[in-house]
């Protein structure tokens, strides 16, 4: 199987075997643009270059032809908004990424016009720019004629997989998958449909939409001039709710927290759409022959791109891996803290005008300091989310399964098991978004039989268990929450 995961900050295409074992790998770099404080935007262009190149690398790294590949499953960065001609397959205006915050005054006055209640009944979310309506109806408004010809049925809009599955079948489909469907807020998350009441509060013509199919579903068939030979598309989901997949979560009261760009953390809460009432996002988690399974999630918008900021921006590490050995340096931070609020704050304070700082900073604060404060945070902000998924009720989950760039690096993953106080466990596997969208490719074309299959074949690396006592635990993390108040743009 050929898992394409198109990342925020790279593309990656990996081929596994029947057993879930990646075979091999190819991966690019994504150009960013930042052409405003706040604003994030990638070339569609560079992601389908970007994902044919990958995709043709990881087969000759393999030693492999489409025609041995059985099928394909795509994974993508959720709710980045492309609009495209549908004619020819031409984006309109480069895809606004889900960090991009030029939405938030438009947010602001839906939420002052009282439009909460509907789209978190509906929608399962929260009114914030992260999400795709806003920054769909932001397209529709700048680009010269985008309405218009969207009223006339010739422009798409879709997430990145949807872009993607247009390209490879050669304009031949414009569909998504549930689980990027419910991040639009155009998206009843209950009856599974695009909701008119939301198309019309956001200004959003119906025909712009892909049609929304089952996470293991026949997408169509990338064409022949991509790979060689034509290879179905049979799986499909946003990258969480992929990794949600690869990591086995199935039972209710399972949570896996992925840790990229962002942070990530999707709890099993089952067959109902379960609502947080401490700010958490409701959500498909997959959705596999008409039946969703629901996941409450906690988003954090800045983790791993904190260690990017200071390799690329600050330039203290040369690397995101010399991180570790940094933090391993120091017996603590004496009392700095780094608010990585870079692009806002997400889950749980929704807060976009929120900007980052560093604060408890004195004549003895080294690099080590602060590049220690910046893996801190990724666990205290993770501590943050579990904290409101306790206070939602349910049982408390007994462990958190965890992937990503960022858990090769040991340090943070005992950091993490100290400040949550439960154990964190680290796959074999830790590429789990796209082996989550193989394994969703392969339960439709039979190489998997259910879901039970691939539960047995999650196999654990190693597991970090707490080790500071509580009285540590409590004195850090409340240094922490004092530092967010601080950041926070509505208590200043
Ligand atoms: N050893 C490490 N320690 C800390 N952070 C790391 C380490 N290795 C990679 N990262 C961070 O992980 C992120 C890459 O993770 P990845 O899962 O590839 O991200 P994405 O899918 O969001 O593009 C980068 O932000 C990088 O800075
Ligand atoms: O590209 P990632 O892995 O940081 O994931 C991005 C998320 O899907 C955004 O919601």
């Amino acid at each position: 199987m050929l898992a394409i995961d198109q990342g925020t900050t790279s593309t990656r295409a990996i081929v596994f075997d029947s057993g879930g074992v990646p075979v091999a790998t190819a991966q690019r770099e994504l150009r960013q643009f930042y052409p405003h404080d706040g604003w994030v935007e990638h070339d569609l262009e560079d992601i389908w270059r970007d994902t044919t190149v990958v995709c043709r690398a990881a087969l000759e790294q393999a030693g492999l032809g489409a025609a041995d590949i059985s099928a394909i499953g795509i994974t993508n960065q959720r709710e980045t908004t492309a609009l495209w001609d549908r004619a020819t397959g031409e984006g309109l205006h480069n895809a606004i990424v889900w960090q991009d915050r030029r939405t938030a005054e438009t947010c602001r006055k839906l939420h002052a016009d009282g439009a909460e209640p509907l789209v978190a009944d509906r929608t399962g979310l929260i009114i914030d720019p992260y999400f795709s309506a806003t920054k769909l109806g932001w397209l529709l408004d700048h680009v010269p004629h985008a309405r218009e010809r969207a009223e006339r049925g010739e422009l798409c809009f879709g997430t990145i997989d949807s872009f993607l599955l247009f390209r490879l079948t050669g304009g031949a489909v414009h569909a998504t998958d549930s689980s990027n469907a419910s991040r639009t807020l155009l998206f009843d998350i209950n009856t599974q449909d695009w909701d008119e009441e939301l198309l019309r509060l956001f200004g959003i013509p119906r025909a712009l939409l892909p049609r929304v199919l089952d996470n293991s579903a026949d997408f169509g068939v990338a064409q022949a001039e991509f790979l060689g030979a034509p290879v179905p598309i049979t799986g499909m989901a946003g990258d969480q709710q992929a990794a949600t997949v690869g990591q086995a979560c199935f039972e209710p009261g399972m949570i896996k927290s992925t840790y990229g760009t962002g942070c990530f953390a999707l709890l099993n809460v089952g067959d109902k759409p379960v609502r947080s009432t401490n700010r958490l996002l409701t959500t498909t988690a997959y959705r596999l022959d008409g039946k969703p399974t629901y996941a409450v999630e906690g988003s954090i918008f800045v983790a791993g791109a904190a260690v990017q900021w200071l390799r690329d921006g600050l330039r203290v590490i040369a690397d995101a891996a010399a991180s570790e050995r940094h933090a391993n340096d120091l017996p603590d931070t004496q009392g700095v803290y780094m608010v990585p609020a870079f692009t806002g704050l997400g889950a749980p304070h929704w807060d976009p005008d929120a900007r980052g700082a560093l604060i408890g900073l004195t004549r003895d604060t080294g690099v080590s300091h602060i590049v220690r404060a910046a893996l801190e945070a990724v666990c205290y902000q993770t501590r943050d989310l579990m904290e409101c998924m306790a206070a939602d009720g349910g049982t408390p989950p007994s462990a958190l399964r965890v992937d990503g760039g960022m858990v090769r690096n040991d340090w943070l993953m005992q950091f993490l098991a100290d400040i949550l106080g439960i154990p964190v466990e680290r796959p074999v596997v830790t590429e789990t978004t796209a082996l989550g969208a193989a394994y969703l490719a392969g339960l439709r074309t039979g190489v998997y039989a259910s879901l039970d299959s691939v539960s047995r074949a999650w196999r654990r690396e190693r597991l970090f268990e707490p080790a500071m006592d509580e009285a540590d635990r409590a004195r850090l993390y409340e240094g922490w929450r004092r530092a967010v108040r601080r950041v926070r743009s509505d208590l200043a």
